[in-house]
């Protein structure tokens, strides 16, 4: 009998952790790109699924920004087809019109496309082939920048994508182990020139940054990454419960919030509380940053009559006496 190479078998250990948790019926969906990560989840995927009494089906998304790009999908979906995973389809999405960068964009359309593609099949969940590795460079990057615990947790294994849960079951698993499965079962992954395209940030930690920081301190650097975001994720979740709780004890039935309730609260549950608030009062996630929480935050804790603090969308957030107002109502 031939043997099991290690890494194809610790990736499909891997597969089957993240698959066990599922209770919802229907089949998985792998996110293949085609690449080596991806491609060697979809084959764990393939082979452990039925084995918890699952299909596992596939899907690629084709941007359209590349030459060829079509023709990479379409070899993605066949050899899905014949790997036996289904559904399998092949998703082309229009990128042009929408805001930020190109790479911003391509990923939003994506993820659109991954969760329609999910919803239409009623998919228990979608699988992502993020690892390790990729879970260094996002705290690498989150630490460069600044970010607070928030971006220092990383990626989370689990996460909600528009009613479809996101796993990611290869973030224990190095870039090492997903290329030498790849190697191990014969197949060969398309690699993205754009992973090594030193225009963006990302592919220079990955070419650069995280090769020096190996070199110096040596390859546990990798892991201790991983295993901060982590701990980090796990105390975020701690503080995110506490700041649940002091936001409904903070609540007003106008809608405002109490000051003398917030300026109790540690800064950092505070800072949580006003973050939530501004969500729910509408301000785009993506555009919320520290320095609009700050603002928020001097209406409570250093209060000198001043004016509104601005949020992104257009909010106006107000003090009154012992109050923090939401924006009025647009008439
Ligand atoms: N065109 C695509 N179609 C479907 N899923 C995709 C596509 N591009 C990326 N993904 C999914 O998003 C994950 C992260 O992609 P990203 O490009 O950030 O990482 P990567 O390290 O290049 O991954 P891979 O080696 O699998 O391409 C992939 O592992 C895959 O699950």
């Amino acid at each position: 009998m031939a043997v099991l190479a290690p890494p194809v078998a610790a990736i499909r250990v891997a597969v089957r952790r993240a698959l066990a948790g599922l209770t919802a019926d229907g089949p998985v969906l792998v996110a293949c790109s085609g690449g080596a990560d991806s491609l060697a989840l979809a084959d764990a995927a393939a082979f452990v699924a039925p084995r918890l009494g699952r299909r596992a089906g596939l899907v690629t998304v084709d941007h359209g920004l590349q030459e060829g790009s079509a023709e990479r999908a379409a070899a993605v979906a066949a050899w899905a087809v014949a790997r036996g995973l289904a559904p399998v389809e092949a998703v082309r999405v229009d990128v042009a019109g929408r805001p930020g960068g190109p790479e911003a964009a391509a990923r939003e359309a994506r993820y659109e496309a991954l969760v329609a593609t999910a919803r239409r099949h009623g998919a228990a969940a979608l699988l992502t082939g993020h690892t390790r590795d990729d879970q260094a460079e996002t705290v690498l990057l989150a630490l460069a920048r600044g970010a607070g615990p928030r971006g220092l947790a990383g990626m989370p294994a689990r996460r909600d994508l528009g009613g479809v849960p996101l796993l990611r079951p290869l973030l224990d698993v190095s870039r090492e182990q997903t290329r030498a499965a790849c190697a191990a079962l014969d197949l060969t992954p398309w690699v993205d020139p754009h992973n090594s395209d030193p225009a963006y940030a990302r592919a220079r930690v990955r070419a650069e940054a995280l090769p020096a920081l190996v070199r110096a301190l040596g390859p546990g650097v990798l892991d201790g990454l991983a295993r901060t975001a982590r701990l980090v994720a796990a105390d975020n979740a701690a503080l995110d419960e506490l700041a649940g709780a002091a936001l409904a004890a903070a609540r007003h039935p106008d809608g405002g919030l109490a000051v003398p309730e917030l300026a109790a609260l540690a800064p950092a549950v505070r800072g949580r509380v006003l973050h939530a608030w501004a969500r729910e009062l509408g301000a785009p996630p993506s555009a919320l940053s520290h320095r609009h929480v700050a603002a928020l935050d001097a209406l409570v804790t250093d209060w000198r009559g001043q004016g509104a603090a601005y949020l992104p969308g257009g909010l106006r957030v107000r003090r009154r006496a012992d109050r923090l107002l939401p924006p009025p109502e647009p008439s």
